[in-house]
């Protein structure tokens, strides 16, 4: 065979969504990743990084969520090839925001062409979901679903199906605030056990959150979405800029306030666009210095582009 390549984009993800905890998750852009994938014949898998957050990436070996990816699909492929990997890392890494999903969905999508896997949507996020061993020791495939296929997915590993749906056009602001170990830590403070009462909470809540994205009924959106009782309420603790941030986003008018994914990141839904120099001037007079993102939900995944 001869060089074949591809430029792969991929928008990042607020996964959980409240109270979904490792079922929902968000495409959103921006941000988005881009990773460059060559095919050629030969062996290995080679990762080079580059872009803003480049710095804040391991290079080479399995740290790289890139690399999993790669060498997984080697194996599903059963062929020798040699695989260079540039990934354009624009999501910043341990945000929040489905970073290393985002670079973990565009690979699996570029290697599925490129090697000829022809695998079902189930079989590329599971593919993708490789990638997550790198940040949190666990194949959780929210994040990378959602950044596969855009939209809002809710993923079933018990009977390994996804379903994506298109979400409302509302406004999303992320604030970005310090950053955390990583995600599999952030996973390692929950709860082993939990109360039924618990439980029943959260399945009720995730049920209406879902109804209220297919009925675009913002003031169902609005009650559910904030009511987790599995991880939101831990994992707050560990963040100081919660409690200030959550009040100016709700002052501004959001629908719901959570914590994405597994933090820092916070992220709020607006019905119409807010001022976000507003919400950074109050934050930074509380004393943070955080990132502010005006974003919107993507209802297009990963997808191929020509150049970057
Ligand atoms: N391709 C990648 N993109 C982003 N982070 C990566 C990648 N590969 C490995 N990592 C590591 O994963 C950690 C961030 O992942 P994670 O905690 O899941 O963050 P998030 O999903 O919030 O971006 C960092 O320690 C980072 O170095
Ligand atoms: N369901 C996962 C999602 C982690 O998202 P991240 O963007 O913080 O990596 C979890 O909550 O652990």
């Amino acid at each position: 065979m001869g060089t074949e390549e591809l430029i792969i984009e991929a928008p990042a993800s607020i996964a959980n969504l409240g109270p979904a905890f490792d079922v929902a998750a968000l495409a959103i852009n921006p941000p988005s990743d881009i990773v460059k994938v060559k095919v050629t014949d030969g062996d290995g898998v080679f990762i080079r990084n580059s872009g803003e957050y480049a710095s804040s990436l391991p290079s080479e070996g399995n740290g790289n969520s890139a690399y999993l990816v790669a060498t997984r699909a080697i194996e599903l492929a059963g062929l020798r090839r040699r695989i260079e990997i540039e990934v354009i890392k624009r999501i910043k890494p341990a945000s929040g925001l489905g970073s290393s999903g985002a670079t973990s969905a565009a690979v699996a999508y570029a290697l599925n062409k490129l090697l000829n896997l022809s695998l079902s949507e189930w079989d590329l996020v599971e593919l993708a979901s490789y990638g997550e061993l790198a940040s949190a020791g666990v194949r959780h495939m929210d994040n990378v679903a959602a950044s596969l296929l855009g939209g809002l997915v809710l993923v079933n590993p018990v009977i390994r199906r996804v379903i994506r749906v298109n979400f409302p056009e509302l406004s999303i602001v992320v604030v970005i605030e310090g950053s955390k170990p990583n995600t599999g830590f952030m996973r390692s403070i929950l709860p082993k056990a939990y109360e039924l009462s618990d439980v029943v909470a959260n399945m009720a809540n995730v049920a209406q959150l879902v109804a209220s994205v297919l009925m675009n009924d913002l003031d169902l959106f609005s009650r559910v979405i904030t009511n987790d009782r599995v991880a939101m309420p831990y994992r707050v603790k560990a963040y100081e800029h919660w409690g200030v941030v959550k009040s100016v986003l709700e002052n501004h008018g959001a629908l719901g306030v959570i914590l994405s994914g597994a933090g820092p990141s916070i992220a709020a839904f607006f019905k119409e666009k807010p001022q976000v120099n507003e919400i950074k001037t109050e934050l930074m007079s509380a004393g943070l210095s955080p990132v502010v993102i005006l974003t919107k939900p993507s209802n297009e995944g990963a997808r191929e582009i020509n150049h970057y």
